[in-house]
């Protein structure tokens, strides 16, 4: 079996793919609809597969279902990650290599890896994307198939396939820069194997068949979550919990190889789970403005990296402050800061439920959790449009609107 075609799509009607800024018009954007994968996780599991909680899933869903919507009133297409992958699977190259992608030998062993290998081969698109996503258990793999040593002594209940839920923080798998796409290499096991479906998905979805790509998935860590496009030919790359400086480092040199950027900046951010990302912290949310935690407003350093002409390589200065290295970057005279100034209590409850985590879908538009009650009025005193969304659900994995979401074309400003 068994790749059944793709539908027609009309690829052509869609907006091409590219991304200069973290704030023009949003008009196409990769999300995913959390699914199955999120009814796996249970006390036991939630730390490692990085939940903070057991969401309620049908809330979950209903509450991206909402955010989903109020991208669409905006005019932006949304491309769902599980229809993508179901998409790209119809290609045969795509199902065959999938398979590749889910079974870990040295976990399974030989025996087991052989049986599980050919029985994915078997399912339909759609059944396999389900397991891609969602995982299985040893009792979910049909009787008849590889009794082995390891299927004997694993529990049922163990995962033959990991589930993935962190699927549906899509900032951090991948990132737009101009028309080339850069596939994360992820820090964390619980999130290494999203590399390979964003592969399967930019390699074979009709839709991305004419991407550049930009880095290689198999580099130093870089997550989304640290990327920020400040502005056209500006990156801002976060360096701490998951991306490391080697990661930030090659990033550079690729995005400068392909032309795509002539500033860097590499940001020490605390390696913590609070600030895992830089967005966690600092989000744009105006052509000139961000929205900041207080705590690392004028702590924020950063390292400049330009392209070395004569070597070819990156050349590095600094460590000066973020704010003045990114306006000077992008040209002009200061960053406006909306930081979310409250009392400092207030300001770390609201960090922690992602108030710094907006996402902007036009210049001073942005989309953020309604829960941020202060965080939210100081953006709108400060003129910032607020659209809010549900997250009590969403949020147990500790994301917001910006790690829910990957814009795969915004108008120029
Ligand atoms: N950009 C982001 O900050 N993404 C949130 C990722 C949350 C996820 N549970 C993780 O720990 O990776």
């Amino acid at each position: 079996m068994t790749a059944q075609p793709a539908p027609d799509l009309a690829v052509h009607d869609l907006p091409a793919p590219r991304v200069d800024s973290e704030v023009g018009p949003l008009r196409a954007v990769l999300l995913h609809r959390p699914g199955d994968e999120l009814r796996r996780l249970t006390p036991r599991n939630n730390d490692q597969l990085l939940f903070d909680s057991i969401p309620w899933v049908d809330r979950a869903q209903e509450e991206h279902d909402a955010f989903a919507r109020i991208l669409e009133s905006r005019e932006a297409d949304v491309l769902l990650l599980g229809d993508a992958l179901v998409t790209a699977l119809a290609d045969e190259r795509a199902h065959a290599a999938a398979a590749d992608t889910a079974v870990d030998r040295r976990r399974v062993g030989h025996e087991l890896a052989d049986a599980l290998s050919s029985h994915l081969s078997t399912l339909d698109n759609q059944a396999l994307a389900d397991v891609l996503m969602a995982g299985m258990t040893f009792e979910e793999l049909p009787a008849a198939e590889g009794a082995s040593l390891v299927r004997k002594m694993h529990h049922p209940h163990d995962f033959v396939v990991d589930p993935l839920p962190n699927l549906l923080f899509t900032r951090d798998s991948s990132v737009w820069i101009g028309n080339r796409v850069a596939i994360a290499s992820l820090a964390l096991p619980a999130r290494k194997r999203e590399t390979a479906l964003m592969d399967l998905i930019y390699a074979y979805h009709p839709r991305f068949r004419a991407a550049g790509r930009a880095y290689g998935a198999h580099s130093a860590p870089v997550e989304g979550g640290d990327v920020l496009l400040l502005a056209p030919g500006v990156l801002a790359i976060g360096v701490g919990d998951r991306t490391t400086p080697a990661g930030a480092e090659s990033l550079a040199r690729s995005a400068f190889a392909d032309g795509l950027v002539h500033t860097v900046l590499a940001v020490p951010i605390a390696q913590d789970r609070a600030t895992m990302h830089l967005d966690t912290v600092c989000t744009m949310v105006d052509q000139d403005a961000v929205v900041m935690y207080p705590a690392v407003r004028d702590t924020l350093v950063a390292y400049p990296l330009r392209p070395d002409e004569d070597s070819g390589g990156v050349r590095v200065s600094g460590p000066v402050p973020f704010l003045d290295a990114a306006a000077q970057a992008m040209g002009i005279d200061r960053l406006r800061v909306i930081d979310t100034g409250l009392d400092a209590v207030t300001a770390e409850r609201e960090q922690w439920d992602d108030g710094n985590n907006t996402l902007a879908v036009a210049p001073g538009v942005v989309v953020a959790y309604e829960r941020n009650v202060e965080t939210n009025a100081r953006l709108e005193e400060a003129g910032i449009e607020v659209l809010r969304i549900g997250g009590s659900e969403l949020g147990t994995g500790r994301g917001g609107p910006r790690c829910m979401s990957c814009p795969i074309t915004r108008d120029r400003l």
